[in-house]
């Protein structure tokens, strides 16, 4: 296990080394070792090769200031920690007095007094062990990277430990097939379902197994093949809104920067409020109030997904923390705006069977909304309070999941002049000027394979959340113990789908864009047989390549039971808007790719934005018929 306790260090000219903690081999292992600040002393004075002196990695500011912020809010709330009961007063004391820096400790006594108890003991005794601080999280990089160099030491099952509270992180596919697929009804979504039971409720991602079941049967139907036809219809209207306000900017064939992660968000919600409840956010061209609290909600889901202290529970929070207060302002905004949109749904309500509603003719509808059929379905009867939890968690996983993967889509060709042209060649060759139908989608099977390698380097969320309903047995990862690893009711893990999506032992040059990759199979015989490999041929008449094709090494929309129901939309949706913007611009990066920066969230975005210059593009070539595209949309979107 020591051999694992390795950190990375720069030499002054950055040149990079992993140095190995000072511990004799004998040594039990107290969590402390394993902390940066310890490594930092042995090499202080130490020369690499190159001569140069050795230091710890430096924090930047942002990170500095963010870790302050965190300890100093964490350092706001303790008081009314405090006050809960006087065992813990001893608790914090001990704490803070301890050796490990402030942060750390007030952090410790945090999550025990705002959960209320200590986490029971959760099995996985014989999972190999990393242990984290807070002072890791608040590092220059996100939590997701932190969780591949502890794969990497630690191999495809560990645990990480962040005070009392112990995740088992996952990076083998062996394991994950066997939590999202084999055993799901093991599993339900534990913290995650915690964290955003407040603003989805019992929508279907943090839904208990009960709740799930039948709202997940009633759900699916809906995402129809007429449905998404009418959908791709939308999304080029939406798209073109975007065209619109683009050819303006750079008329007379001026150039414009435009920070693109933003206008993608734009686009998103749109379609999301279209193709969700039928409302139009119109969020390209105005700002409204549900547009803002809209936002404000999506950052709070964001905030409380990274910060890993629930402080929001505690008594009190909800009143005396301004952001508290502002969230529950804007979730006041968006349920009127939801309740006003599904009061209005059963006033008009045509009850019939899934199948009858399927074959309504989509192109006389005029309102093909998820929220029409959901009302209109006979049978499945959901109460209010259900529906709107269903709604928000549509809009919420439908709309920045899909702007993420235009923004790192267009970052990665932006820097990668074949890929663009080969693109360019098939987007000019199949759709031209036409407005992108149905059809054309299945024709662009490159464009797929650009939007699948974006969502492998870049996996919206890069983390799934389980939690134990009962004991279990993980299967063996690649290297690890032959027998598995018990574990018990309760435990929580991490399902890392960065570190399967850039495994070394999964795909070849993991880090590089290369889109090829998915016409080419894959395989590692050290699964002896367990794992399938990548084959392009298992791929059968899905859109993109799949957590099928890869046996469960690429999941861009997860797998198993709890698979996105708005994979066909998300990813129609992301092809229109990218072969339609494509085709009227030429796009290339303002700046250096490293001043785009990344971010954490719910999803991976961008630290800065994606800045970039748009120019027309000059004459096309391909199609340019209109009438080859489909209809014009005829719904009438509503406005409450
Ligand atoms: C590119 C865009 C999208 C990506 C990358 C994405 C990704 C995912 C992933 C990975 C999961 C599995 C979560 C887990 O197992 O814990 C998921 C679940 C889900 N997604 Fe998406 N999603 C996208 C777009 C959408 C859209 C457009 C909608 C709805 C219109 C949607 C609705 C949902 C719902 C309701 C679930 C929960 C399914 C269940 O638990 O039964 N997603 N999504």
């Amino acid at each position: 296990m020591l051999d694992a306790l390795v950190r990375r260090v720069h030499c002054s000219q950055r040149h990079d080394y992993r140095v190995q903690c000072g511990a004799p081999a004998s040594t039990s292992l107290p969590r402390c070792l394993l902390r940066q600040r310890d490594v930092r002393a042995p090499v202080k004075t130490s020369y690499g090769t190159c001569g140069h002196l050795l230091q710890p990695r430096k924090r930047s500011r942002r990170a500095a200031q963010r870790l302050v912020a965190r300890a100093s809010l964490a350092g706001s709330l303790v008081p009314l920690g405090l006050f809960l009961t006087p065992g813990l007063l001893i608790l914090a004391t001990g704490f803070v007095k301890g050796k490990g820096n402030l942060s750390d400790g007030l952090s410790r006594l945090l999550t025990e007094v705002s959960q209320g108890y200590f986490q029971p003991n959760v099995g996985g005794e014989t999972i190999p062990v990393a242990q984290g601080e807070l002072s890791d999280l608040a590092g220059d990089e996100p939590l997701f990277k932190n969780l591949f160099t502890w794969f990497i030491e630690s191999g495809g099952v560990y645990k990480l430990a962040f005070g009392p509270k112990a995740f088992i992180v996952v990076s083998d596919p062996v394991v994950v097939r066997h939590l999202l697929k084999d055993n799901y009804d093991n599993y339900d979504k534990g913290v995650l379902a915690e964290i955003l039971e407040p603003i989805m409720g019992k929508g279907l991602i943090p839904a208990d197994l009960e709740t799930w079941k039948p709202r997940r049967r009633a759900i699916v139907p809906a995402f129809h093949k007429a449905y998404l036809k009418a959908m791709v219809s939308m999304f080029a209207d939406c798209t073109q809104r975007s065209i619109d306000k683009l050819t303006k900017l750079t008329e007379s064939g001026q150039e414009a920067i435009i920070d693109m992660e933003e206008e993608f968000l734009n686009i998103g919600l749109d379609i999301i409020g279209l193709g969700v409840f039928n409302y139009d956010f119109g969020s390209i061209s105005k700002e409204s109030p549900v547009i803002k609290a809209v936002y404000g909600v999506l950052k709070e889901a964001e905030h409380r997904s990274t910060f890993y202290i629930p402080y929001w529970n505690l008594p009190g929070a909800a009143v005396l923390v301004p952001r508290q207060r502002r969230f529950r302002a804007d979730l006041g905004v968006i349920n009127e705006c939801l309740d006003g949109l599904i009061a209005q749904a059963k006033r008009t309500r045509q009850a019939d069977d899934a199948e009858a509603l399927q074959q309504r003719d989509y192109s006389k509808v005029t309102d093909p909304s998820l929220l029409r059929f959901l009302v209109d379905m006979r049978g499945a009867d959901p109460t209010d309070k259900q529906l709107r939890d269903d709604l928000m968690t549509m809009l919420i996983a439908g709309h920045e999941t899909t702007a993420a993967v235009l923004t790192w889509t267009l970052f990665a060709l932006v820097q990668n002049p074949a890929a663009l042209e080969r693109a360019l060649a098939e987007i000019d060759s199949v759709v031209g000027d036409a407005r992108p139908a149905l059809e054309h989608i299945q024709k662009l099977p490159y464009i797929a394979a650009i939007l699948a390698e974006s969502l492998r380097l870049y996996p919206q969320p890069p983390i799934l959340i389980r939690r134990a309903l009962g004991e279990d047995t993980l299967p063996a990862p690649l290297n690890g113990d032959p027998n598995g690893y018990p574990i018990g009711k309760g435990a929580d893990l991490f399902i890392s789908v960065w570190n399967l999506h850039r495994s070394p032992h999964l795909w070849k040059d993991p880090d590089s864009f290369r889109p090829e990759r998915f016409s080419e199979t894959n395989s590692n015989e050290g699964f002896k047989g367990r794992w399938a490999g990548y084959r392009p041929s298992a791929q059968g008449s899905s859109l993109y390549p799949n957590e099928v094709s890869s046996d469960f090494a690429f999941m861009p929309f997860g797998g198993g039971a709890r698979k996105c129901v708005g994979d066909q939309f998300a990813f129609t949706e992301a092809t229109v808007a990218l072969a339609m913007l494509l085709r009227r611009f030429d796009f290339s990066l303002a700046g250096d790719p490293k001043d785009v920066g990344m971010a954490t969230g719910a999803t991976i975005h961008t630290a800065n934005g994606l800045k970039v210059q748009v120019r027309r593009r000059q004459s096309p070539a391909g199609p340019s018929s209109l009438s080859a595209g489909s209809p014009q949309l005829s719904q009438q979107p509503v406005t409450v």
